[in-house]
């Protein structure tokens, strides 16, 4: 008869979490209709403001489900008064998983193995509300088998990715064999609204945040000549930054997701990340040079970008992947750095980084910020 300590043995993973495939997807249509369709034109301080935030934004594009088209049809999800949370939930129920799906697709193509093989399926929006979620419709579209075991996060805002990755993590190490989808998806037409005096939280979300869903596969002991890892995940934790509680928040009323940044956001990161950077190193006995490593930090703004390399003294190339993604596609809550991580591949294929150790962070409401340490793997290959 085995022992209990035996099976343990047995049931987990012999090798670290690996990602193993990454796929990413936006819907068709850039957002830079704002003021005209929101029939806002008078308000000109608002949208100098505006003007000002995109100027200095370091964004040159973003993607948005909720195009000209779509809001011609729902005028009023212009107006944060009127009751349209249940019209933006039917909306988005559909539209998430479905753009989940266009990148989860990606993803599993690159892995090389079926969509049957994911055992556990994690995903991460802000957008839901409704169950069965939008996890389950997920695993629908891409024929996952009826045992998959799915968990989904809500709300967990920008820092949902970091999250959804330590999970898959501790999943895939501690369940021998298993494969984890990740999926975040995220769409602005839930906390989409008109220019408003006194809201200009509308006004800094209109300015940086776009819509987008990243996949990831993760698993442990990769199958010889079918997987590829591409990055190991040697260390998660996650800190929340006491007495901040509300300088991220984000909550459904009945006009739609009503979300609050403050301005404050940036300086309470660069006095805390370090410390999380510093104890994570540590904890695995490295000792790390910071501008030595790979970087895959939450694009949340430029002005994040920019306290970072300043407090870590970077190098101007060690946050490109970061930047890339910010001025290709504004901050997509929590699918925003599983764009990244795309994009080290991309340039770690290129030869234009070849660190092997690197960091990733995000950071959302609490304020939480997930730190991950990563390993790059040696067989890394071009999308
Ligand atoms: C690009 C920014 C916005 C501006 O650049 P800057 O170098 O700071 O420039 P300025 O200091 O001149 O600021 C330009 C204007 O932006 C204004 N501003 C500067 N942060 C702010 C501010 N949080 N509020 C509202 N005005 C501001 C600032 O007051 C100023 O207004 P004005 O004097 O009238 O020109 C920069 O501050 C920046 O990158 N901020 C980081 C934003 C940030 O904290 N992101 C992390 C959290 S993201 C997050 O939680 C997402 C939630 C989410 C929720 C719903 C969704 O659908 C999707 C996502």
């Amino acid at each position: 008869m085995a022992t209990v300590q035996q099976i343990r043995r047995v049931q987990r993973a012999d090798g670290p979490a690996a990602v193993l495939a990454i796929g990413t997807a936006n819907p068709a249509s850039c957002t830079d209709y704002y003021f005209r369709v929101t029939n806002s034109e008078h308000h000109a301080d608002l949208k100098d403001k505006l003007k000002r935030i995109c100027k200095k934004s370091g964004i040159e594009r973003r993607y948005a489900h909720l195009d000209e088209e779509l809001l011609g049809a729902h005028p009023d999800f212009t107006d944060r008064a009127l009751r349209t949370l249940d019209a933006r939930i039917d909306m988005a129920s559909a539209a998430v998983p479905e753009l989940a799906a266009s990148a989860a697709a990606k993803a599993i193509a690159e892995w090389g193995r079926p969509a049957a093989d994911v055992t556990h399926l994690v995903f991460s929006t802000y957008s839901g509300r409704k169950a069965p979620s939008a996890d389950l419709r997920l695993a629908s579209l891409l024929g996952l088998r009826p045992t998959v075991s799915r968990t989904i996060l809500s709300l967990n805002g920008c820092s949902g990715g970091g999250r959804a990755l330590q999970l898959a993590k501790e999943l895939a190490e501690n369940n021998r064999g298993a494969r984890v989808l990740v999926a975040c998806s995220e769409l602005t037409l839930i906390a989409f609204y008109g220019p408003q005096e006194g809201r200009l939280d509308t006004i800094l979300g209109h300015g940086i945040f776009g819509d987008g869903a990243g996949a990831v596969i993760v698993g442990a002991d990769p199958v010889d000549c079918i997987e590829r890892p591409l990055f190991e995940m040697v260390f998660a934790t996650q800190t929340t930054i006491p007495e901040t509680e509300d300088e991220i928040t984000m909550r459904l009323m009945k006009g739609g997701l009503d979300f609050h940044v403050s301005i404050r956001v940036p300086k309470l990161l660069k006095s805390n990340i370090e410390r999380c950077m510093i104890d994570a190193f540590e904890s695995i006995g490295i000792s790390a040079e910071w501008n030595d490593l790979f970087w895959a930090i939450h694009p949340g703004g430029r002005a994040i970008l920019d306290h970072v390399e300043q407090l870590l003294g970077l190098g101007v190339e060690k946050l490109a992947a970061s930047r890339r993604v910010l001025r290709e596609y504004g901050d997509m809550s929590d699918a925003t750095v599983i764009f990244v991580l795309n994009e080290l591949r991309r340039r770690r294929a290129r030869g234009e980084e070849v660190a092997e150790w690197g960091m990733m962070m995000a950071f959302g409401p609490g304020i939480t910020i997930e730190t991950m340490v990563l390993h790059a793997a040696g067989s890394l290959k071009e999308n």
